[in-house]
């Protein structure tokens, strides 16, 4: 590894060292919270939150829905379980590097944290999933990674003792998807509420066009998102076990067949106007809003999923 990379790792190390009471600082699970997600931090007691601007080699997030700070605290009965999550993260369309974006999952890794929990906010492509449900991904669909440099192992080694190449056939941990299930079962969540799928990650910050949309699905993609997929990649290259839950919050706009002005115009003229179809929009407010209705669901399902994973 490059020295200034163990410095940095060591910088940010130390000033958690310097700030956590003892019980806190070998966190076991990680959270990832994803757009509107942040509230999951409310499950933490003895909760010490530090700001990223606070360390080394974290970079800023410029999202409207993510907050910019670790936070570290127990969940569950007795001594609890120790969990740090990050309230907000890195996208590479906001201009991060892809080191950096992965930065706060090698941290997470070097505190001793083994099982790794991934929110994101996600369009859905497949038609049977409801706005507000929640995807557990089975698997990932990566054009960015594909293709080469948005991979965030693209490049020279910095860490010789990792594999060159990681398979990622095995990337989403049977366990910890069984525990969502699980999870699901014991709080009486309707079966509609969680479902499985892939997720598509796409670089953004541009929602699809109805022909993107149209393609990811015909791919085999059932929802899409701008994020998670580095994190992923990143955790189980630290050796993590890795779960992610995407919440539903639009559909990706998929009309069964592109608008045809041509054919419009031509039964215009020929006096037999056919109506015309409503435009319709993704927005990120949309995203938060949903994110903000569900975000209780995806906290007492996280939350269920530590508990279960303590008696295990
Ligand atoms: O960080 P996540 O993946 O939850 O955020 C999604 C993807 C974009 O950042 C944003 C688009 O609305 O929400
Ligand atoms: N790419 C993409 N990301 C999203 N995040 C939340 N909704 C969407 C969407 O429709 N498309």
């Amino acid at each position: 590894m490059a020295q200034t990379q163990t410095n940095t790792f060591t910088a940010t190390l130390d000033v958690l060292a310097s700030i956590l009471p003892t019980h806190l600082r070998k966190p076991r699970v990680g959270i990832v919270c994803g757009s509107g997600l942040s509230t999951l931090a409310s499950s933490l007691r003895d909760k010490v939150e530090v700001p990223y601007n606070s360390l080394k080699g974290f970079g800023k997030s410029t999202v409207e829905g993510h907050k910019s700070s670790l936070a570290f605290g127990l969940i569950g009965e007795g001594d609890g379980v120790p969990v740090v999550a990050m309230l907000g993260r890195f996208h590479p369309y906001e201009g991060h590097p892809l080191a950096t974006v992965v930065y706060p999952i090698r941290v997470l890794a070097r505190l001793g944290v083994k099982h790794l929990i991934i929110t994101n906010a996600a369009g859905g492509l497949n038609p049977n999933l409801d706005v507000g449900s929640i995807v557990v991904i089975q698997d990932h669909l990566a054009l960015p990674n594909l293709t080469g440099p948005l991979n965030p192992l693209f490049g020279p080694q910095p860490f010789p003792d990792y594999p060159r190449f990681l398979p990622l056939s095995d990337a989403y941990s049977v366990t910890l998807r069984r525990l969502a299930f699980l999870a699901a079962h014991s709080l009486s969540f309707p079966d509609s509420a969680l479902q499985e799928g892939t997720y598509a990650w796409v670089s953004g910050p541009t929602y699809e066009t109805p022909a993107e949309g149209r393609f990811l699905r015909s791919v085999g993609a059932d929802v899409v998102g701008m994020s998670t997929v580095p994190e992923v990649v990143a955790a189980r290259e630290e050796g993590m076990e890795v779960t992610v839950l995407s919440l539903v919050t639009n559909k990706v706009v998929i009309p069964d067949k592109p608008r045809s002005i041509k054919e419009e115009v031509k039964a215009e003229l020929a006096g037999k106007p056919i109506p015309i179809p409503p435009t319709q929009v993704v927005s990120h407010e949309e995203v938060l809003e949903i994110g903000k209705q569900k975000a209780e669901d995806m906290r007492k399902l996280v939350t269920r999923m530590i508990e279960l994973l303590q008696k295990q």
